[in-house]
């Protein structure tokens, strides 16, 4: 027997995706918290938590026919092209039976943007944006510890460049749009999740 947000879900370009879905992209640069504050959003209010980083190594390990231009392409720094990243977005957001998303680290670059716009037609609540100094972010990375492949100096520098290049723009589109909630990151865990918190509790529920 399906959930009840199962048993709603719709067909979009012949594919099954979840009806009306609340999505919530969380942004910012590499080491900048996502990944972290994202945990605690879950425990908090109830989503779903999609890491497109996550769901891109775990294709590798499945030994998918896209596995080794995924991990090329994360060796590089570089961002996989939409049309893998969406599939797996959609699928996890479909096994979830939630109809609550954090989408982290996507869209990272305005062909993932506008790619899951089009694919997908949902439209972000809002943008969460980590905003971290660069000599922050590296610091975190070198000592993530988690056996990443591309958390070595020289493949951070690529990725920092990505994020100014590619990331920056996506932020100043939905920045444009009025959507971006920005966060000042690079301040303690507990610290960052109090204004995390203040951004998710509704208006009428906030002390005054
Ligand atoms: N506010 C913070 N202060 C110090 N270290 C942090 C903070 N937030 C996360 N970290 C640590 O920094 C590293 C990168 O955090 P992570 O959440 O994985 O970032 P992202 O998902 O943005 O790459 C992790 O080792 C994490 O424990
Ligand atoms: N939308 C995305 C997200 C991540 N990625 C790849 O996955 C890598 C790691 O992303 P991540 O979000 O797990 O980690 P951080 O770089 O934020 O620490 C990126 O550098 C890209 O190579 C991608 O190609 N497309």
């Amino acid at each position: 027997m399906g959930s009840v947000v199962e048993s709603t879900n719709k067909e979009v370009n012949g594919s099954v995706a979840v009806k009306n879905p609340t999505v919530v992209f969380v942004l910012g640069g590499p080491g900048s918290g996502k990944g972290t504050q994202c945990t605690n959003i879950v425990q908090h209010f109830g989503y779903t938590h999609l890491s497109a980083g996550d769901l891109l190594r775990a294709e590798i390990k499945s030994g998918s026919e896209n596995g080794t231009m995924i991990q090329n392409m994360i060796k590089e720094g570089k961002i996989v092209p939409s049309e893998v990243t969406i599939k797996l977005l959609q699928r996890a957001m479909l096994e979830s039976g939630n109809d609550k998303f954090l989408i982290d680290g996507f869209p990272r670059n305005e062909e993932n943007r506008a790619a899951f716009e089009e694919v997908t037609k949902i439209e972000p609540a809002f943008v969460l944006f980590f905003d971290c100094p660069e000599e922050e972010m590296e610091r975190r990375l070198l000592s993530r510890n988690q056996g990443r492949e591309d958390d070595n100096i020289e493949t951070i520098r690529k990725r920092f460049k990505v994020f100014l290049e590619s990331s920056l723009p996506v932020i100043e589109h939905y920045t444009a749009r009025e959507k971006v909630r920005k966060i000042d990151a690079g301040r303690p865990v507990e610290e960052v999740f109090e204004s995390v918190k203040a951004v998710f509790t509704p208006k009428d529920e906030k002390a005054d």
